[in-house]
Parts: C-alpha cells; sequence; structure tokens
C-alpha cells in the first residue's frame, strides 16, 4: 500500500515511547472498523512452486491450481519458491535494524512525497483526535537494482546487501508466477513479457510497533494493492483478508519460509474481473513489533494496464478503464485511502 500522510509525529520508538498509553482514546477506531479478536484462520491454498518445473502434468496442474486461486481469493502462498529462508530471514533482520536506529539515522529519508522513490513515513495520524493506524515504513524503487540501491539507507550496514538480495529473488518468483497467472488466464505465459520483465518493483517495508489496546486500532486500513501482484514476508501473524462470500475477516496463518501471493489491481484489470484483487488490512498486537516486506510488481510507471482483449466478450464486456502506476500515484494525490478510498473502484466501467 501507498498513501499520503499528513502525520508530523516522531516516527520510531515503541508505543510507550511516544506517549500513546497516556492518551488511549486518541486511537479508537470506529465501532464498525475495529478488529475482532475471535478472527478465524483463513484455509489458504498453497502453492508447491517446485512443480511448475516438474512434468508437464504436474506443472499444467500447478498452473489451474494458481487460477483457481487468483479466481476464489485473489490470494495464495507459496512454498518451495527457492529462496533461501536466510535470505528472508536476513531481509527481515535488516529491516529491523533500519527501524531500530536512533531518530537521526532515519530523518534523511523522512517524506510524505508519495512520488519520492525513496522514503520513510508513517501511517500513525497525528491528527487531532486520530492516531488510527500504526505503521512507520521505508518504501524504495527495487528494480533495477543497480539504479536504486545506492540511494538506500547505508545504515544499517547490512541493509543494502540483504534487502538487495531478497529483492532481486523475490523479483524471479514474481515474473515466474506472472507468467503462470498470465497462462491461467489462457493468455500464454509470454503475454506482456517485455512489460512485465521492465516492470516497476516497489518494496515496502512496514514496521507495526506494539500497540497497548489492539482491538481499537489497526495497522493499515482494507486495501486492495495497486500492483499486478504483490509478494509478502512477514514476521509473525498479523495480515487479513476478507472472504468475498460473507465479508468475514479471516487471519492469514504464518507458516515458516511461505510467502504469501496477493492479486492487485492491474491483474483484476488484466483479467476483466476473472480475477480478484484482494482487500486486506493489517491488526496489531500488544506484545512485538511486527515487521513484513511487501515487494509490489507491476509494469512501467507510464505503461498503461488495460483488460486483455480475449477475455472481453458479449458476456463479460470490458469492465475496467485502463491505467498505469503513475495515475495510481495522481489519485493519491487527491484521495486519502485510510479513509476508504479505492483506485480500483475508480476504473470499475459500470455497464
Ligand atoms: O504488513 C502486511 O502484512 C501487509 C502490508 C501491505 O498490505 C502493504 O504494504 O500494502
Ligand atoms: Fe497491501
Amino acid at each position: 500500500m501507498d498513501e499520503k500522510d499528513t502525520s508530523n509525529f516522531p516516527i520510531g520508538g515503541s508505543a510507550q515511547e511516544r506517549g500513546y498509553s497516556h492518551v488511549p482514546e486518541c486511537y479508537v477506531l470506529p465501532t464498525v472498523q475495529r478488529p475482532s479478536q475471535q478472527s478465524e484462520t483463513v484455509n489458504v491454498p498453497m502453492i508447491d512452486l517446485s512443480l511448475l518445473h516438474q512434468s508437464p502434468l504436474e506443472k499444467s496442474q500447478t498452473i489451474v491450481d494458481i487460477g483457481e486461486a487468483c479466481r476464489r481469493t485473489g490470494f495464495f502462498q507459496i512454498i518451495n519458491h527457492g529462496i533461501s529462508e536466510s535470505v528472508m530471514d536476513g531481509a527481515l533482520a535488516s529491516a529491523k535494524d533500519f527501524f531500530d536506529l536512533p531518530m537521526e539515522g532515519k530523518t534523511e529519508f523522512m517524506s510524505n512525497d508519495i512520488y519520492k522513490p525513496v522514503r520513510y513515513s508513517t501511517s500513525l495520524k497525528d491528527g487531532v483526535d486520530k492516531v488510527q493506524f500504526w505503521r512507520v515504513f521505508l518504501k524504495h524503487y527495487a528494480h533495477p537494482l543497480e539504479d536504486w540501491i545506492g540511494s538506500w539507507p547505508h545504515n544499517p550496514s547490512r541493509y543494502r546487501e540483504e534487502m538487495g538480495s531478497y529483492a532481486i529473488q523475490v523479483r524471479k518468483v514474481a515474473i515466474e508466477l506472472m507468467g503462470a497467472i498470465t497462462e491461467s488466464l489462457g493468455l500464454g505465459p509470454t503475454c506482456m513479457h517485455e512489460e512485465i520483465k521492465d516492470g516497476m518493483q516497489v518494496m515496502a517495508v512496514n514496521c507495526y510497533p506494539p500497540c497497548p489496546q489492539p482491538e481499537l486500532a489497526l495497522g493499515l486500513p482494507p486495501h486492495s494493492d495497486y500492483s499486478c501482484i504483490t509478494i509478502l514476508l512477514q514476521s509473525c501473524t498479523g495480515l487479513q483478508i476478507v472472504g468475498y462470500e460473507d465479508s468475514e475477516w479471516r487471519v492469514v496463518p504464518q507458516i515458516k519460509g511461505a510467502l504469501e501471493v496477493h492479486v492487485g489491481d492491474h491483474f483484476e484489470v488484466l483479467s476483466n474481473g476473472l480475477y480478484k484483487s484482494v482487500v486486506h488490512r493489517v491488526t496489531l498486537n500488544s506484545v512485538q513489533s511486527r515487521l513484513s516486506v511487501a515487494s509490489l510488481h507491476s509494469l512501467g510507471i507510464d505503461v498503461k494496464m488495460a483488460s486483455a482483449g480475449e477475455l472481453v466478450n458479449e458476456h463479460n464486456p470490458k469492465g475496467y478503464r485502463e491505467s498505469s502506476f503513475s495515475d495510481f500515484l495522481n489519485f493519491l494525490t487527491d484521495n486519502d485511502l485510510t479513509e476508504g478510498r479505492s483506485f480500483l473502484e475508480t476504473l470499475k466501467i459500470k455497464q
């Protein structure tokens, strides 16, 4: 997620250090938006990515399973994706070290300018009476890595190497998955291959501090990602997705070594609505900080995503306007996602 932010609250440190625990009323969400503390765990489809490299039969069944998951929930988990646990642990550990730096180490990246390719900011809103979304984040472009890594934090010293190594590996997985998804749509594995290969990778490195009353606040409000797909690495549970059939929020389980995959808005558009961009949110806990690294993959900044002609017909007429990543950024300058505005809704063509 990306968002415009109006906070001037000092970022970093524990909730207590920031003084939130003294004024608990200031972050309460309206009752209907508060997270239930008894949410069930979602039964997430699990895809073994190594099967894409096995027999033609196993490969084609895996592509069918991926398509089914994109259609039913817009969400699945992957195992045997080829990224080692040490690389994933390194990304989370270097993120933690960055957020743990004293304020002076982070201020140079602090910005609310959503067009900046590297920025550090917060969703902790310091309005007169609302501090509802407890997230600090570092966001940076990541592809081509050599163009951007020089502007990433140089402190902690491990950051560039460890986050960079994860960035390269997760992008490889994303490219393979995007090919499998276009194939599952009947568009072939090389559909938009060049545009995808030259596309953007934006990494949202998120930290959710412990919240003294997690039942009254959220880490991130409900949203879908603008991307084609997002691959998410998390340090502990907290992510929830909403069921299409019953609108219930359910907890995404944390499975060691697995990564989460979200269908984003741009693949809902490409599929002309056959696949669903998953609506998700982040809940908090009172005990530990939660870290996540969301890697968002899209076409080039000004390259428009349109619904595939093959998927538009009299039974399924064109449902979406075309748009690019920069259209999304322009949308954000006038709209606040934390107030429930949705980019995808603006793309829908009313029949
Ligand atoms: O922290 C998470 O689990 C989700 C992050 C997310 O949804 C985002 O950065 O868009
Ligand atoms: Fe997201």
